[in-house]
């Protein structure tokens, strides 16, 4: 490994280097390198930059770093986190908004043949409605219904402002366009979300954030079936050592690229000690979660 000034780097190949430090400004990976002019850039054997990361993924945030939770060159698996992605007085703000606004539908799911109505709340909006240049509304929320995970729940098109600004946020940062936004609502550590992968196209990164209470997040590989198995129900083989475990704090950014959900399970597990809501916000692709 040679270690170069950037004053060297940018003699060796003006043009091209002169474009990728821009990008590598607000970058940062397993060893963020934040690059000025005082700064050196890490170069390997070849005299590439160790690090590169798409320009999409890297507007704005000099401040805040991204830390990756899981980054696998084979299967294309990033999972990236920022602890501080918003304040505190935005956080408390997107909170108290969307537990006024959200019209919260219980989840029903089916456990061992019976059906089973989930204390965990959830809400959804979908392609939020346009509004002409008086701001008055133009398409109205007719009441309509989406379907979410498989139970139906309520369509909300008006979204709050700050969950509108939040989402124009992430679009810059990340690149994605999201017209969708399932909020769940943990109101203790009774509340949780069992292994799943989400269904998002594998192109497409979802962003995650959260507020309010911090709740662990779980990340394992997808269970391994067995095929040998004579009859086709499917049985997982996990090994605990494989379970990873994220605190989600207040305010921060989870981002899973599409990769992710082809590769890996995750969730939101039980915790006896936390007594306080949380919130979490999933930004996605309005293609999979349909408006019907
Ligand atoms: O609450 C979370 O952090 C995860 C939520 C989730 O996985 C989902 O809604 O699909
Ligand atoms: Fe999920």
């Amino acid at each position: 490994m040679k270690r170069k000034s950037i004053t060297d780097f940018f003699n060796a190949s003006p043009k091209k280097i002169k474009q990728e430090s821009r990008e590598l400004l607000t970058s940062s990976a397993e060893n963020p390198i934040l690059i000025n002019d005082e700064e050196e850039i890490i170069l390997n054997e070849n005299n590439e930059q160790k690090f590169e990361l798409k320009k999409k993924n890297l507007h704005h945030h000099r401040n805040q770093e991204f830390t990756f939770i899981l980054n696998e060159k084979d299967t294309g698996v990033q999972v990236r986190y920022m602890e501080r992605f918003l304040s505190q007085r935005e956080s408390k703000e997107l909170f108290d908004c969307l537990m006024e606004k959200c019209e919260w539908t219980s989840p029903k799911y089916n456990m061992y043949g019976k059906d089973v109505v989930s204390k965990r709340k959830v809400a959804f909006f979908g392609k939020p409605i346009t509004r002409n240049e008086t701001d008055s509304v133009v398409d109205t929320n007719d009441g309509s219904v989406s379907r979410v995970y498989n139970d139906m729940v309520k369509l909300q098109r008006d979204w709050p402002e700050p969950l509108l600004n939040l989402k124009k946020r992430l679009e810059e940062l990340i690149g994605e366009k999201y017209e969708a936004a399932l909020i769940n609502r943990y109101d203790d550590g009774d509340d949780l979300i069992g292994w799943h992968a989400d269904r998002e196209a594998s192109g497409f990164s979802i962003a995650s954030v959260s507020l309010g209470a911090s709740r662990d997040f779980q990340l394992r590989p997808m269970p391994k079936q067995n095929t040998n198995s004579s009859n086709t129900t499917q049985s997982p083989i996990q090994k605990k050592g494989e379970i990873i475990t994220k605190s989600l704090e207040n305010g921060c950014l989870l981002i899973m690229n599409g990769a992710t959900q082809k590769h890996y399970q995750h969730c939101v597990p039980k915790r006896k000690g936390v007594l306080s809501a949380r919130l979490n916000i999933t930004f996605r692709d309005i293609n999979v979660y349909g408006q019907n």
